[in-house]
């Protein structure tokens, strides 16, 4: 069977790729089941792009195989675009969803609900063997409610409500989550390039 590798260490991250390949007849690994040793990465671009790719050939250069990376993020137009390309690591390292979580409600807490509105942004980079690095962007609008709510999915998904929605991406399921995020709309484009592998 075919095989790719996701160039991520982000547990949440991983879950929702397998659930994708799941369906392709691909098989995918995270790097949280890779034995090899591989180097670390540091994301020193300052843009998604950068970062993704970054992450996709440091692996493929090691492993020699098919790679995906996504880089990913929340853009929120009252903090002119923060947290953005810095999202992991907003509240310092080591990177602590919570305390993200809590420094973006604190920072908005004079912010009107009207003025609140945000996106997810997710960047992917695939690197085949011998072939370009090909790039794929999803987004998903919506807005950062005033309290967190909910226990499904991972990073900001407690205070992210979606646009047609009043409750947020982690009151969701993961198959809901999966049916309008920006990972999932990334994906779709993705899978045009994925007979190559
Ligand atoms: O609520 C969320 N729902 C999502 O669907 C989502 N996707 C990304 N993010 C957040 O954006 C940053 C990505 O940083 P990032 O791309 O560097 O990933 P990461 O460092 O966690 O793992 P890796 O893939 O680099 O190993 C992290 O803070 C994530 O929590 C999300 N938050
Ligand atoms: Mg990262």
């Amino acid at each position: 069977m075919k095989k790719i590798i996701i160039a991520t260490k982000n547990k949440g991250k991983a879950a929702e790729f397998k659930a994708f390949f799941n369906k392709t007849g691909i098989e995918a690994y995270s790097l949280l089941d890779v034995n090899n040793q591989l180097p670390e990465i540091e994301e020193t671009e300052k843009t998604f792009e950068g970062n993704a790719a970054l992450k996709a050939e440091k692996i493929a250069d090691v492993l020699g195989v098919p790679v995906l990376a996504d880089d990913s993020g929340l853009i929120v137009d009252a903090l002119n675009g923060e947290p953005g390309v810095y999202s992991a690591r907003y509240a310092g390292e080591p990177t602590n969803d919570q305390a993200n979580i809590d420094k973006v409600l604190e920072k908005m807490q004079a912010i009107s609900q009207e003025k609140r509105t945000a996106r997810f942004i997710c960047v992917l980079a695939l690197v085949i063997p011998d072939s370009e690095t090909i790039f794929c962007t999803g987004y998903c609008e919506g807005e950062i409610s005033s309290e967190q709510a909910g226990t499904n999915g991972f990073g900001y998904d407690p205070i992210f409500i979606p646009a047609g929605y009043s409750i947020t991406l982690a009151q969701l399921s993961s198959k809901e989550k999966n049916k309008i995020s920006h990972r999932s709309n990334a994906i779709a484009q993705l899978e045009k390039w994925l007979q190559n592998i």
